[in-house]
């Protein structure tokens, strides 16, 4: 994690994004924050020329757009045609069909990292038929618009299902965040319920866990990210009094986290034979 933090910063590593129109601007400033490069494209020539040239690439299916039915799976192929890393974040899934259809379509080229919240985690494994969403304590309800229904720890098996798929990492947030590469499971504590009052702390998360997949491995890449969030959503909370001031000041402390912070936060380590 210190080495994923530091060579970020030394080599500002640049990971696209295909990513909502309402969190576009606090994904690329939180990207640009922790010291990696932003820049966000719609066409699928686009995903497919950004794919080629290496780092690592942010899908977030927030807001879709038609053109998607064909970017979407044309930049996972082209990903995984050029060995490049890629996030996906699956943003409101359940609604509509067309972020069904792009999930489906993606089973066969899937992702390096899977972030979202406990039930996108849950309906993910669910759509790619991995059976992780019979969990004792999960809703059943899915994700209400972008919110999660569920529990963390509810969507423990389905992280693990999905991370043993992909070979992957998967990383579920939360009031503690629990991050997997389907062997080991770490919980990270840390942040703040204020990160919930603003919008884009969980999209942005997925950004920058594509800038630490461009210089780490899945799962360094995602618990480096998730580290540095819960710190930043800690300190930042502790210098602002509402939303507005909160998303200013988590910027700052995104910027401002030294190397040995990220890597002393709270972290517990457990294997899994769950699943
Ligand atoms: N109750 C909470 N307390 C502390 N941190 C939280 C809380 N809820 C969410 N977070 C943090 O906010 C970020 C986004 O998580 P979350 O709100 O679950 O994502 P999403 O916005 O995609 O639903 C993560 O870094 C997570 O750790
Ligand atoms: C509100 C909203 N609607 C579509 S995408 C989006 C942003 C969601 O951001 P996050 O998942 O980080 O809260
Ligand atoms: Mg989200």
């Amino acid at each position: 994690m210190a080495r994923a933090v530091r060579e970020v910063r030394e080599t500002n590593p640049l990971a696209p994004s295909i990513t909502n129109t309402v969190t576009q601007s606090f994904v690329a400033n939180a990207q640009l924050a922790v010291g990696g490069s932003a820049a966000m494209v719609y066409l699928p020539d686009e995903g497919e020329c950004v794919a080629a040239l290496g780092g690592a690439v942010y899908i977030n299916l927030g807001t879709l757009m038609p053109v998607y039915e064909q970017t979407v799976p044309a930049t996972a192929r082209a990903c995984a045609a050029a060995a490049t890393p890629w996030v996906l974040d699956p943003v409101g899934v359940g609604i509509g069909s067309l972020r069904t259809r792009l999930i489906e379509a993606v089973r066969e080229n899937p992702p390096t990292i899977l972030r979202g919240n406990a039930s996108e985690i849950i309906a993910v494994a669910d759509l790619w038929g991995l059976g992780g969403n019979s969990v004792d304590g999960a809703s059943g309800d899915g994700p209400r618009g972008v919110d999660s229904t569920d529990s963390v720890d509810a969507a423990e098996r389905a992280a693990v299902a999905c991370a043993r798929f992909t070979g992957g990492a998967v990383a579920v947030s939360g009031a503690t965040d629990l991050v997997t590469d389907g062997v080991q499971v770490a919980r990270l504590s840390g942040g703040s319920s204020l990160m919930t009052c603003i919008t884009g702390s969980g999209c942005s998360l997925g950004g920058v866990c594509a800038v630490y997949a461009c210089v780490a491995d899945p799962f360094v890449a995602a618990l480096t990210a998730t580290a540095a969030y819960n710190l930043a959503g800690l300190r930042a909370a502790e210098t602002c009094d509402g939303p507005g001031s909160f998303q200013v000041a988590f910027l700052n402390a995104l910027y401002n986290l030294t190397t040995e912070e990220v890597t002393e936060a709270p972290l517990a380590l457990t294997s899994t034979s769950a699943a």
